[in-house]
């Protein structure tokens, strides 16, 4: 970690090794205060220490050299703006996110040395080495950078000289710094041997004035730092290394309070972050996020090929490479001389900007071509576009978002990358499945908002604290509390009316399931998704939907790296089967922290089961909901705003026109006649030709005059939508249909018993 992560390639685990979380790329203060002489004499020895460290020197051609920014690394960039260019409309409503690059890229700071990987991503064991495509040789190969989905035309698979030579330079300067740091690393490790016997003094150090060290405020930061170091040492070999009469809860309550005051988090989030990892690791989780992931595009097949696409790039004297062989459509950007954002290639939707933990959802979702995939929320579109470009722009996507601004963004991408597989909704995915259903597979990117302050947000965010520092403190435990619900302002009354226990989070991944066909032949899968690495929002979310939905099972997401999830942590237990959740740290993967988890739908929704809109009102425990022995699925469909026959009011949805309906039912009547040579000379009704009872085809209707209004693209579906996405007819194991939805209207049963009239004229 350390200095020049943007370099570093995607997917490479971080060794957890403390001589490199050392290299703090916070400034030390060069030397201890002589005042301070009641000080540990280990404090006092580190301090010495990192000042001889400040200028590390090593030898490069023979030459005593100071490396460029030695290892002392830049200070982050500052944290971006929430929304990236992807998020076309300038959305000012403050989201950010995982898959949200930054502004202003042509500020990009990934220039000689600084730009540079650490020297520890080969030392790593992880499963994932084997992708790494890290060594000169490999670079210097050129074609053979790019993976498989490139066939080698040798001409145009070789990078260009110009890239090439940026390359190399950049790998001698690496060799340099590596060199420096590998000789600072030696130092530390000699120090840390000499004092190995020592037990370090850290719970009795007084300052001058007799505080207790914990005291020390950020000034004395080398001072903090070496104690930090010093505790997790501690932690470690307690039985070794602890203070006589001293408790781990002591030394774990010491270490707290100095990775608040040397990292800058709120003692409550750090807490729970600190609950996640070894404190070795957590110290490296927390490192890592001192320093932004590295600015990633994903190539839009759809429009071009990656090899391309890097060709054009490099040509404009960008500096990149594939961002590793898990990807096919990644470029890691190392230092660009041009906005990203506003390149012709950009301009032209070859690309996208995008975190390249954004890709992994979307490649555990694995879309296949003619498949209906809801994207539950969608803009700024990163992820549905990705799914556009897997399915070959065929079947139908449905893009949904709450956020009217993002979604003008969402729609913005979808245009620009040439999307047409693609109709935009504008519902809280809470509302699914009663909009529609009958998907064969799902994407619930969570989202969430606070209901404190009705203001939109990431989830929790702390996958990308890298990118937004706010996060480290603007996060208190009523957060939390809230976190796992999704609140868009359209329906915060609803939120408030519902009871604590239930948060919207949790009737969200319900109403992903329910949005599912089991039937599907082809899939029946949800991915649910977050940029955050908290278990409440993971694996305890996922948790509540195994126990609600004894219909989904917990299978293989397919990504080829990533940590396994959770199944006993903090005294909370999960289904075995949450090891085949993944979840991914900026330290461990150099990609922001994510998570990820994929559903399989093996049958319809019990009838006791929680249902979206009723969760607070029917208490069922998993044990119940597994006994139920029957087949029937009961959802609640009703149409948004469904208003009983009597009422003459108009729904937002127009209402139905039953003489309108029957020219519809006698025009497909007779083209069927005709098609099945039946009745050749059938005649077709006159009317509006491009009138279909397909419900994509009416709600691509829908967006388009939404669009030329002028307004949000938002998919008008009412019932007929909803009979036509597939009312579930509520079906006994043998197929055969006993019982309708309790909530189908008397309209449509009417217009149903219509239907059967004219059929059995016809
Ligand atoms: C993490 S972002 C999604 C990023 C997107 N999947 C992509 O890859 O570009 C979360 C989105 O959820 C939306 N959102 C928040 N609450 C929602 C809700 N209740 N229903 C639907 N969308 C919601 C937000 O407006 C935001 O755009």
């Amino acid at each position: 970690m350390g200095q020049g992560r943007r370099m570093k390639k995607q997917g490479m685990p971080e060794p957890l090794d403390e001589s490199l979380i050392t290299r703090k790329r916070k400034d030390a203060p060069a030397a201890a205060d002589p005042e301070r002489k009641k000080r540990s004499r280990t404090a006092a020895r580190e301090a010495k220490e990192a000042k001889a460290k400040a200028i590390p020197k090593t030898r490069v051609n023979g030459k005593l050299v100071k490396p460029v920014n030695g290892s002392k690394t830049k200070k982050a960039a500052p944290p971006p703006p929430s929304d990236d260019e992807d998020d076309i409309s300038g959305s000012a409503d403050g989201i950010d996110d995982a898959d949200i690059m930054e502004d202003g890229l042509e500020d990009i700071n990934v220039t000689g040395l600084d730009a540079l990987g650490s020297a520890s991503e080969e030392d790593d064991d992880d499963e994932f080495d084997s992708d790494i495509v890290d060594s000169d040789a490999e670079i210097r190969k050129g074609a053979s950078m790019w993976s498989d989905d490139e066939d080698s035309d040798d001409v145009e698979e070789k990078l260009t000289a110009a890239n090439i030579a940026g390359l190399s330079r950049k790998l001698d300067m690496q060799r340099a710094v590596e060199e420096a740091e590998a000789q600072a690393e030696l130092d530390e490790a000699n120090l840390q041997t000499n004092i190995v016997a020592e037990r370090p003094k850290i719970l009795d150090d007084e300052d001058e004035e007799g505080r207790p060290i914990t005291n020390l405020v950020n000034q004395d930061i080398q001072l903090l730092r070496t104690r930090l170091t010093d505790t997790i040492r501690v932690l470690d070999d307690f039985k070794n290394l602890a203070e006589e009469g001293r408790s781990r809860a002591e030394y774990r309550a010491s270490l707290l309070k100095d990775i608040c005051a040397y990292y800058g988090y709120s003692e409550f989030l750090a807490d729970k972050l600190l609950d996640l990892f070894s404190p070795r690791e957590a110290q490296a989780f927390f490192e890592a996020n001192e320093t932004p992931r590295p600015i990633v595009i994903r190539t839009n097949t759809l429009r071009t090929h990656r090899r391309e696409l890097a060709q054009a790039l490099i040509n404009r004297g960008v500096q990149l490479e594939p961002v590793g062989k898990w990807s096919k459509v990644g470029l890691q950007i190392f230092e660009t001389n041009v906005p990203l954002g506003a390149t012709p290639e950009y301009l032209s939707g070859h690309y996208i900007l995008q975190a390249a933990s954004s890709f992994l959802p979307v490649m555990a979702l694995a879309p296949q071509e003619h498949e209906r995939v809801l994207d539950m929320a969608a803009a700024p579109g990163g992820k549905t576009t990705h799914l556009a470009a897997l399915m070959k722009n065929t079947g139908c996507i449905f893009a949904n978002d709450a956020n009217k601004d993002r979604a003008k963004g969402l729609i913005g991408n979808i245009h620009r990358l040439g999307a047409r597989n693609t109709i935009v909704t504008h519902y809280s995915a809470l509302e699914f499945p009663r909009v529609m259903g009958g998907f064969d597979r799902v994407l619930l990117d969570a989202y969430v908002l606070s209901v404190a302050t009705i203001t939109p947000g990431p989830c929790s965010g702390t996958g990308v604290i890298a990118k937004d520092a706010s996060i480290k403190t603007n996060k208190t435990e009523a957060d939390f509390v809230k976190l796992p619900q999704w609140v868009p302002p359209s329906i915060i009354t609803v939120v408030l009316n519902h009871t604590n226990n239930n948060s919207l989070q949790k009737q969200l991944i319900l109403a992903a399931v329910d949005s599912i066909d089991h039937h599907s032949k082809t899939g029946g899968y949800l991915v649910y998704s977050t940029c955050s690495v908290t278990v409440e929002e993971n694996e305890q979310v996922v948790q509540y939907c195994l126990n609600k939905r004894p219909n989904v099972k917990l299978v293989e997401t397919g990504l080829t790296f990533g940590k396994e999830g959770f199944t006993n942590i903090g005294g909370k237990v999960f289904h075995p089967s949450m090891k085949m959740t993944r979840r991914y740290y900026a330290h461990t993967f150099n990609v922001d922290g994510f998570f990820v988890a994929k559903f399989k739908k093996t049958g319809p929704t019990p009838p006791n089961a929680v249902g979206v809109n009723e969760a607070s009102s029917t208490k069922t425990n998993s044990a119940s909901a597994k006994s139920t022995p029957t087949e029937v699925e009961v959802v609640d469909r009703t149409p948004i705003g469904e208003k009983d026959d009597d009422d003459e009011e108009e729904s937002d949805f127009g209402g139905f026109d039953d003489e309108e309906d029957q020219k519809y039912i006698q025009r497909a009547q007779a083209k069927a006649m005709r098609r099945k040579g039946r009745d050749p000379k059938a005649i077709v009704p006159k009317g509006d030709k491009s009138a279909s009872n397909d419900a994509n085809m009416k709600a691509s209707k829908h967006v388009a005059k939404e669009k030329s209004d002028g307004g949000i693209a938002k998919e008008k579906v009412g019932k007929k939508e909803k009979k036509a996405g597939g009312i579930e007819v509520a079906k006994s194991a043998n197929g055969v249909a006993v019982k309708e939805s309790k909530v189908e209207s008397k309209k449509e049963r009417r217009k149903s018993g219509e239907k059967k009239k004219v059929k059995a004229k016809a």
